[in-house]
């Protein structure tokens, strides 16, 4: 592939609920390797944006392109498979089985039996390497969710959406959710990261998107999205 051709390239995208037109008119690239922040307010379209990048719903018109394919009308699997995985996955993980045995099953299933894999899932969650003997349904909540996170990183997607990971989670665990972000993202993966801790999400991009009403309002570097920005689009929630 051209090494000048974005990873990702949406044109003109509109998605609809029934009547409800939730985005509309979006368009932007994400390069290989390259780190997206979608900022907006509630309801600005951000979390049906990720799930129509990722199949979970249709795109009414316009067109998304990942790695050189058209994937607007493509199965979430599909799209999974060629590399586009959205977190955190839905999928619970198996408590009867131990952490390691969890990394196992998720590359047997992904068809990437790959012996450094699990390695590099350790190196991104060193908790879960310390626990690699324990049973899944013996962990804390937050360590569940790291090893749902380790599950889709390991494989080394090319892109992930970092669909609001930090929701919720205790202060320490949202420190290891962007770690373990920067370290896949040292790994070569490109990220979309929709988040409530905006300043957050911009220290960890590169490029700054910000939706409001399913439109974009504001596009551009990361590092200018300034206060002014925030408070214009996102008001009171550009404190966080
Ligand atoms: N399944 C649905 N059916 C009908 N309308 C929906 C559906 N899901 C979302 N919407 C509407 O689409 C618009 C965009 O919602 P979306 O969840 O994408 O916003 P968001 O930016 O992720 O918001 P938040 O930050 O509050 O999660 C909202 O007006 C919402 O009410």
């Amino acid at each position: 592939m051209n090494t000048s051709t974005p990873l990702l390239s949406v044109r003109d995208l509109q998605v609809r609920y029934g009547p409800a037109l939730a985005l509309s008119g979006v368009s932007f690239d994400v390069p290989a390797k390259g780190a997206l922040a979608v900022l907006g307010a509630n309801g600005a379209g951000k979390s049906t944006l990720a799930r129509a990048l990722s199949g979970l719903v249709p795109a009414s018109t316009g067109r998304i392109t990942f790695a050189g394919r058209d994937i607007a009308s493509a199965s979430p699997d599909a799209i999974r498979r060629s590399g586009l995985v959205h977190l955190p996955e839905g999928r619970g993980v198996f408590p009867g089985l131990t952490v390691h045995e969890n990394l196992r099953m998720a590359l047997i299933a992904a068809g990437a039996e790959r012996a450094d894999a699990i390695d590099r899932a350790f190196a991104i969650f060193p908790v879960l390497g310390d626990r690699r003997r324990q049973r899944a349904g013996t962990l804390s909540g937050g360590e569940q969710q790291m090893l749902s996170l380790a599950r889709a990183l390991m494989i080394t997607p090319r892109l992930a959406i970092a669909d609001e990971l930090s929701l919720g989670l205790a202060p320490r665990l949202v420190d290891v959710v962007f770690e373990s972000l920067e370290r896949a993202r040292a790994a070569g993966v490109a990220i979309i990261m929709i988040e409530q801790f905006a300043h957050r999400a911009l220290e960890f991009a590169d490029r700054c998107l910000v939706l409001q009403r399913g439109s974009v309002a504001w596009e551009g570097a990361a590092s200018a999205a300034g206060d002014e920005v925030l408070r214009h689009y996102l008001g009171e929630a550009a404190g966080a």
